[in-house]
């Protein structure tokens, strides 16, 4: 990949604020006792993604029709779409508790062992980030999944012996963002796998009037669109923005969520109508403006941000690759003609001339 990393100066106020970005799909820890109250706790309660809930639903039911515990669950796809919730779910509906840890918690194949064999029998082990796990966790668990037992041992070097310990029969479920990053012999151990999808306009509408019942925001229908149409397809991001939203009727407004006041509020956050933040409008720009439409490559497009190029990668790309506003190519980052537009600008003719539309996305 050949980037093109000349020096540009950080510019003043061009950076991001502090903490996490309204339209970040990542879960911001200050808010987790907010999220938490806005999980629906059973399937007939979870929106959208109705083929995941119907397979789910039979594996469920099945279990429960032979008084088994479930197979073990992986769920992938990108932050906010409700794989925690899901494992919620599932412990709730087989009426059984729920564990909960993460991929990078687990270091140690010990850690996994003191974690498993604390379980009950039943138990649900959600495992957030699972494929961030170390490698003798991650072979403990292929043993765990499939004879519910772990081997632990005891000593070190030539002398070091294993000794079988039977743990609980328990259902795990898995969560990734990467699944392309999972072992094949991991992934193979699961007996159900599901892929999230972004939620459509009319999930998270439904998803956002249930939300301001729950928190007791006045909210009208043309409200609840304005706000999911800005959500990009997250409920997370839904849920963010109807509790800005609801702050801003409260103290601009009567309290009620009209569209008007839903779109004055986020036009005051600086989220578009098409859910584009300061951040994805600054990128935009700055390929537009400053690089002639690319490419450009990642690191020098993040400092004339003044971002992190993580951040840059992580957060704003994928929604502008999505929406079709940028292209990721093996030389750097390309906006593509309906980026330019959306800027109000003229795209070049040049600018797409020697980019084809599908050339493959090398980085995702
Ligand atoms: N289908 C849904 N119906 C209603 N609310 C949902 C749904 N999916 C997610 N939510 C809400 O969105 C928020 C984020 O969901 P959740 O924490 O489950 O996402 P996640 O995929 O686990 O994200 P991450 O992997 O980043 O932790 C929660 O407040 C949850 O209530």
């Amino acid at each position: 990949m050949v980037e093109r990393e000349d020096a540009f100066e950080r510019e003043d106020g061009a950076g991001h604020d502090a903490g996490i970005d309204l339209v970040d799909p990542h879960p911001d820890p200050e808010e987790s006792a907010a999220e938490s109250a806005l999980r629906p706790t059973t399937l007939a309660e979870f929106e959208g993604q109705p083929r995941v809930s119907d397979q789910l639903g039979l594996v469920l039911e099945a279990a429960r029709a032979r008084a088994a515990v479930p197979d073990h669950v992986l769920l992938s796809g990108p932050p906010g779409l409700g794989k925690t919730t899901l494992a919620g779910i599932i412990a709730a509906e087989m009426g059984a508790p729920l564990r909960i840890s993460s991929g990078p918690a687990i270091q140690h194949a010990g850690d996994l062992a003191a974690i498993l064999s604390g379980l009950t029998e039943g138990e649900v082990f959600f495992l957030d980030e699972i494929h961030r796990m170390s490698r003798p966790a991650e072979e403990m668990l292929y043993l765990a999944m499939e004879d519910f037992r772990v081997d632990v041992v005891v000593g070190k070097g030539p002398g070091a012996t294993a000794i079988p310990l039977d743990i609980p029969r328990f259902t795990l479920v898995g969560a990734t963002t990467r699944s392309g990053l999972l072992p094949g012999p991991l992934r193979d151990r699961f007996g159900f796998t599901a892929q999230l999808d972004f939620y459509d306009a009319e999930d998270l509408e439904h998803i956002v009037r249930r939300s301001a019942a729950l928190i007791g925001a006045e909210l009208d229908p043309d409200g609840a669109a304005e706000i999911a149409g800005r959500s990009r397809g997250t409920p997370r991001i839904a849920n963010r923005l109807l509790r800005r939203v609801r702050d801003y009727a409260l103290v601009r407004a009567d309290g009620r969520i009209s569209a008007g006041v839903a779109r004055a509020a986020l036009d005051l956050y600086e989220v578009d109508a098409l859910g584009l933040d300061r951040l994805d409008r600054g990128v935009l720009e700055a390929i537009c403006n400053r690089f002639g439409g690319g490419p450009v490559g990642l690191s020098t497009l993040a400092i004339s941000v003044g971002e992190e190029a993580e951040t840059v990668e992580e957060v704003a790309e994928p929604f502008l690759v999505r929406l079709g506003f940028l292209m990721r190519t093996p030389r750097g980052r390309v906006a593509t003609a309906a980026g330019w537009r959306h800027l109000g600008l003229n795209p070049p003719r040049s600018v797409m001339a020697d980019v084809t539309p599908d050339e493959p996305d090398l980085f995702s």
